[in-house]
């Protein structure tokens, strides 16, 4: 078993969007450790603002086999691949860790550099696993939060 840890996020029926694909994850893989859900502006474009969560769960897939089974609930959520990269999405799930891999497996780029980007993947890593160490930077997320210029992004936690 690997233990993982994905982000995800909607602006496009975001209420709906990521409650349901709480649900299909929590079919699909079991138990899920679930950060609080913040509310922040689009980063990179602009858009309607987002929420974002960080899941921890268990799986026996491989890298490349997770990465599939999250692009089949993207999908399932009415995900549109056509548009720009940086557009509103209806939603977006990305595997953070797998275990402490380091490198890229089946083409995902293991940890995801979002994690130290972005305070909307930062933050609710922290909420889950603020000792745990980054596999590649060897620093405990909260220290990495510590050192997070908390200028950069507004975010504020939300209840669904
Ligand atoms: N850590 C990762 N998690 C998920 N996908 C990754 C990762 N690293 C690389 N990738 C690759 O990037 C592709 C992302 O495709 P997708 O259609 O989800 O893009 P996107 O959601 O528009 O990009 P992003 O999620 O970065 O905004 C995946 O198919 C995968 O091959
Ligand atoms: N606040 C916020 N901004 C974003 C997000 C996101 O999940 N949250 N995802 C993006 C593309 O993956 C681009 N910008």
């Amino acid at each position: 078993m690997a233990v993982v840890y994905v982000s995800i996020g909607s602006n496009i029926d975001r209420e709906k969007n990521i409650k349901g694909c709480l649900q299909s994850l929590a079919q699909t893989f079991g138990g899920l450790t679930l950060s609080p859900i913040y509310e922040s502006e689009a980063v990179g474009f602009d858009g309607d603002n987002f929420y974002n969560l960080v899941a921890k769960f268990d799986t026996d897939l491989s890298v490349g086999e997770l990465n599939q089974a999250l692009k089949e609930i993207e999908d399932e959520y009415g995900r549109d691949r056509s548009g720009p990269r940086f557009s509103g999405r209806t939603l977006d799930i990305d595997i953070l860790t797998y275990d402490d891999l380091v490198g890229t497996f089946d083409g995902v780029e293991l940890p995801r550099d979002e994690i130290t980007k972005n305070a909307f993947v930062l933050l609710p890593m922290v909420d889950l696993a603020p000792d745990e160490k980054h596999p590649e930077l060897d620093v405990t997320y909260a220290r990495l939060w510590f050192f997070y210029d908390k200028e950069k992004q507004n975010l504020w936690q939300v209840e669904l």
